[in-house]
C-alpha cells in the first residue's frame, strides 16, 4: 500500500449569486415595483475528520476541491438557491496548513471533527432591497461575492505509541515483522528502511497498539536532512521509546559506542524525545553462544550506565519480542490510566506532547521554507520527497 503522509490541494468555495434585477410585470399591473430576488450564498469548504483514512493518497490525485456557486437571484421575488457546502474527508491526525503563509489552520484530532477552510461567497442583493420613498423603481442590485479560495498543505500524524531507535541493521523492521502484520524490508545491509515503517502490534482481539521505526536516525542526521527529519511528526504522540541494539555487529563495531552515537543524535534531533521512556532492547542474542550472552549483555548495561529496564531478544526468531511487547502494552496502559486518574500526570504528558508537536512544526516550518526557495528558483519541484512506497499493512 502507498503511505503519503503529505499533500497540497486548492480548496475553492462558491461564489454566491447575483441579486437580481426585475419589475412586476403582470396584467392590470402596468407599472409594478422591483421584483428582483437575492442570490444565494455560495458553499464554502469543509475539511471533516475520518478515522477510516490512514494515508493522504486520495489527494495526490484530486487537488482541487471546489464548493457549489449560490444561484442568482430571480424576479418574482424569488431567491436563488444556496450552494451545497463540500466536506473533505481528511484522516484523523492531519495538520492543516494554508501553504501561503503557512498559518497552522487546524488540526484535525477527533472523528468527525469540522473544520472550515474555505469561507462561501455572500449572497447578492436583489432590487427588492433597494426600494424607498423617493426611489419606487430601483435598478440597484449587488453582486455576489467571490468564494474564498486557498492553497492547503496537508500534513498527516500516524501517532505511534512506541518508537524505535538504533543503528542501521540494528534489526528494527525486523523486529516490526515479528510483533506485527507489516512486513517491511529486511536486509543485511544499512539503510534498508528508507520510509517510515509503522506497525499495528496487536494484543488479544480489541487491544493493540503502533510501533513506528525512526529511519535514518544516525550520527549527524540530525543537523542535515535526515530521513527522520520528516518522520518526526509521527512520534508526537510517542511514550515509549526502544532503543535497539545489535549484540554483535556484522562489521565488529562497538555495540556501546553505536548505542552511545544513538542518544547523543536523539538529543540533537529532538530535545522532547529524548526525554521520553527509552528501554534498552538488546537483539541478535542468536548470534552469541548461550554461554556468553549473560556477560555480553552485563557488560553493554554497565558500559552505558543504564538504569532503566533491558530486554533480551532475536527479533529474527521472535525469541522474547512476545514478553516485550506484553511489557510495552501493560505500561501503556498504566501510563494512560495514571493520565487518567492523576491530573499532574496527565498535564505532564500533555506538556511532552505539546513539545513534540512544536519541535514538528518548526521543523516542518524550516523544512518548508528550504523548499520554497528551491521551488523559487525551479518551478515545477513539486514533487520531491512527497511519495513513498511502503511495504506495510497499516489496518487494525
Ligand atoms: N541473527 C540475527 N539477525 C537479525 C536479527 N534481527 C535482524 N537481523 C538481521 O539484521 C539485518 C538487518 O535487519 P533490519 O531489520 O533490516 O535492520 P534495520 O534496523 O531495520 O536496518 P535499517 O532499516 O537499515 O536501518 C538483516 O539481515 C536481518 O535479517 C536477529 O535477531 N538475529
Ligand atoms: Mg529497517
Amino acid at each position: 500500500m502507498q503511505f503519503v503522509d503529505e499533500a497540497s490541494i486548492i480548496v475553492e468555495a462558491g461564489n454566491g449569486g447575483n441579486g437580481c434585477l426585475s419589475f412586476r410585470r403582470e396584467k392590470y399591473v402596468p407599472k409594478g415595483g422591483p421584483d428582483g430576488g437575492d442570490g444565494g450564498h455560495g458553499g464554502s469548504v469543509y475539511l471533516i475528520g475520518d478515522d477510516a483514512l490512514n494515508t493522504l493518497i486520495d489527494f495526490k490525485y484530486q487537488r482541487f476541491y471546489k464548493a457549489q456557486n449560490g444561484q442568482p437571484g430571480m424576479g418574482r421575488q424569488m431567491s436563488g438557491k444556496a450552494g451545497e457546502d463540500l466536506h473533505v474527508k481528511v484522516p484523523v491526525g492531519t495538520t492543516v496548513i494554508d501553504e501561503d503563509t503557512l498559518e497552522v489552520i487546524a488540526d484535525v484530532t477527533e472523528i468527525g471533527q469540522v473544520v472550515l477552510v474555505a469561507q462561501g461567497g455572500r449572497r447578492g442583493l436583489g432590487n427588492i432591497h433597494f426600494k424607498s420613498s423617493t426611489n419606487r423603481a430601483p435598478r440597484r442590485t449587488t453582486p455576489g461575492t467571490e468564494g474564498e479560495r486557498r492553497n492547503l498543505r496537508f500534513e498527516m500524524k500516524v501517532m505511534a505509541d512506541v518508537g524505535l531507535l538504533g543503528m542501521p541493521n540494528a534489526g528494527k523492521s525486523t523486529l516490526i515483522r515479528a510483533v506485527s502484520a507489516a512486513k517491511p524490508k529486511v536486509a543485511n545491509y544499512p539503510f534498508t528502511t528508507l520510509v517510515p515503517n509503522l506497525g499495528v502490534v496487536k494484543l488479544g482481539t480489541h487491544e493493540h497498539f503502533v510501533m513506528a521505526d525512526v529511519p535514518g536516525l544516525i550520527e549527524g542526521a540530525s543537523d542535515g536532512a535526515g530521513l527522520g527529519l520528516r518522520f518526526l511528526k509521527h512520534l508526537t504522540r510517542t511514550r515509549l521509546l526502544f532503543h535497539v541494539v545489535d549484540v554483535a555487529p556484522f562489521d565488529e563495531s562497538d555495540p556501546v559506542e553505536a548505542a552511545e552515537a544513538i542518544i547523543h543524535e536523539l538529543g540533537q534531533f529532538s530535545p522532547a524525545l529524548a526525554e521520553l521512556p527509552r528501554w534498552l532492547v538488546i537483539n541478535k542474542l542468536d548470534l552469541l553462544p548461550e554461554e556468553e550472552r549473560e556477560a555480553r549483555v552485563d557488560e553493554i548495561v554497565r558500559r552505558l550506565g543504564w538504569e532503566g529496564p533491558v530486554f533480551r531478544i532475536s527479533a529474527i526468531s521472535s525469541d522474547g519480542t512476545e514478553a516485550l511487547v506484553q511489557a510495552a502494552h501493560r505500561w501503556l496502559t498504566e501510563q494512560r490510566r495514571l493520565e487518567n486518574e492523576d491530573e499532574e500526570a496527565a498535564e505532564r504528558a500533555r506538556e511532552m506532547r505539546a513539545r513534540m508537536e512544536e519541535e514538528a512544526v518548526a521543523r516542518t516550518e524550516a523544512r518548508l521554507g528550504r523548499k520554497r526557495k528551491r521551488s523559487d528558483q525551479d518551478d515545477d519541484d513539486d514533487f520531491d520527497d512527497d511519495d513513498f512506497d511502503v511495504e506495510v499493512e497499516y489496518a487494525p
